[in-house]
């Protein structure tokens, strides 16, 4: 919800922008961080969600620690103040250069997504004489029920190692002189609505921990990746459900005094706290379709041409009866559109439209594809000095 004040100010502003809520993001992870205290839970944020360096400040403030999926990403994590100690690493294809970038650091805990990743970890370690820290990131073939592309834990997805190659990782870290084994990583996929997927997740974790336990490991954490997703249909409902969503895994999940529960939480985080600011450029009415074209493309924001993925649209400047649109962008593909048939008030070139709940794998997935302006952002703190 933008109030006259940042209507007021956006219009002064050249156009696209992210436009970043610093006091929703700070209130939405306020009621995350309360809740998962109340559980003795631990919050890694997935810093792939959105690396914005405010937007990570705050999530640094917070106290969570950061789950990174490059060298790049663990770096990041490092440089923006992120204990080290706090920091995991997963990711299906770390390459030898980031594995020993992470192991100088000596991060947290390296997820673990492959047998030879496993050895590859323990060689590198070795030549380093250190020991890294692993978690098996274990792929439980559980359905998150979520869009096919951001599914992550079913048998035909690359993530993880499968379940029938257990054996094979336990005698490869009996064998491995310099990995530890900390414990059991999860991740079934993202924009999760249907909460009880989590509780058939608990069900494989359970019985994967007692696996380990019974050929002598200590498992003593249980990550279970991340995945709870967002309102994008009421934007303005803003903070999703923590509560619901941690009482499911501390009512399913059978933990023991020596674990502990660990969570990498991205969109839920950091979805809502943002909006793509655009301008109309040009309206264009023909017999079958009506059209307003912005200076936002698919560049700014991949989602709906990537995933179908819907974003609600808003016109700031107008307020009148509606009439439907398709609402695109400038870039030269036929995927570059935010919204068919879109109902919007009767819009004019120049009014400023917000394309909500961005926060999430939007700033971080742009590109400058048709060679398109870097990112700008704006965020409530300079609307509140202006
Ligand atoms: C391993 C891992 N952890 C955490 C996340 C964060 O997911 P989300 O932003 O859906 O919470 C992802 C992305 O899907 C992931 O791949
Ligand atoms: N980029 C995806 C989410 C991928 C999550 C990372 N595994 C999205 O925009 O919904």
């Amino acid at each position: 919800m933008f109030s006259d004040k940042d209507i007021a100010h956006f219009s002064n502003l050249e156009t696209p922008f992210y436009y970043y809520d610093l006091n929703l993001l700070r209130d939405t992870l306020k009621t995350c961080s309360d809740a998962a205290n109340t559980y003795h839970f631990h919050v890694h944020y997935a810093m792939k969600a959105n690396f914005n360096d405010k937007v990570l400040a705050k999530i640094k403030e917070t106290g969570f620690g950061a789950d990174c999926v490059s060298g790049g990403e663990v770096r990041k994590a490092i440089e923006s103040g992120f204990a080290k100690n706090k920091v995991v690493f997963a990711g299906v294809g770390k390459s030898d250069k980031e594995i020993n970038y992470a192991l100088d650091q000596d991060i947290f805990c390296f997820n673990v997504e492959s047998l030879q990743e496993l050895q590859v970890i323990n060689d590198l370690a070795g030549k380093k004489q250190k020991i890294a820290k692993v978690a098996i990131r274990i792929n439980p073939n559980v359905d998150a029920h979520t869009h096919a592309n951001i599914t992550t834990g079913l048998d035909e997805n690359k993530f993880g190692i499968n379940s029938w190659d257990m054996p094979a990782a336990a005698d490869i870290l009996n064998a491995s002189a310099h990995l530890e084994f900390v414990g059991i990583h999860f991740h079934i996929g993202s924009q999760i609505t249907n909460l009880d997927v989590y509780k058939n997740l608990c069900v494989r974790v359970n019985e994967f921990a007692a696996w380990f336990e019974d050929k002598g490991f200590t498992v003593k954490i249980l990550n279970v990746g991340g995945g709870l997703g967002i309102d994008y249909h009421q934007p303005n409902a803003q903070i999703p459900d923590f509560e619901a969503y941690f009482r499911i895994f501390s009512d399913f999940l059978d933990i023991k005094p020596h674990q502990e529960v660990h969570f990498e939480l991205g969109r839920a985080l950091v979805g809502q706290s943002s909006s793509l600011i655009s301008r109309v450029l040009y309206v264009k009415n023909g017999k079958k379709k009506n059209f307003i074209v912005l200076d936002a493309g698919m560049t700014e924001l991949m989602r709906p041409a990537l995933y179908q993925a819907y974003h609600q649209i808003e016109n700031l400047s107008q307020k009148s009866n509606a009439v439907k649109y398709d609402v695109v962008g400038p870039i030269c593909e036929s995927t570059d559109c935010f919204g068919k048939e879109v109902a919007l008030p009767e819009t004019f070139r120049n009014d400023l439209i917000a394309i909500r709940s961005t926060g999430a794998y939007g700033e971080v997935m742009a590109s400058n594809y048709n060679l398109r302006d870097a990112i700008v952002t704006v965020t409530s703190d300079d609307v509140a000095s202006s």
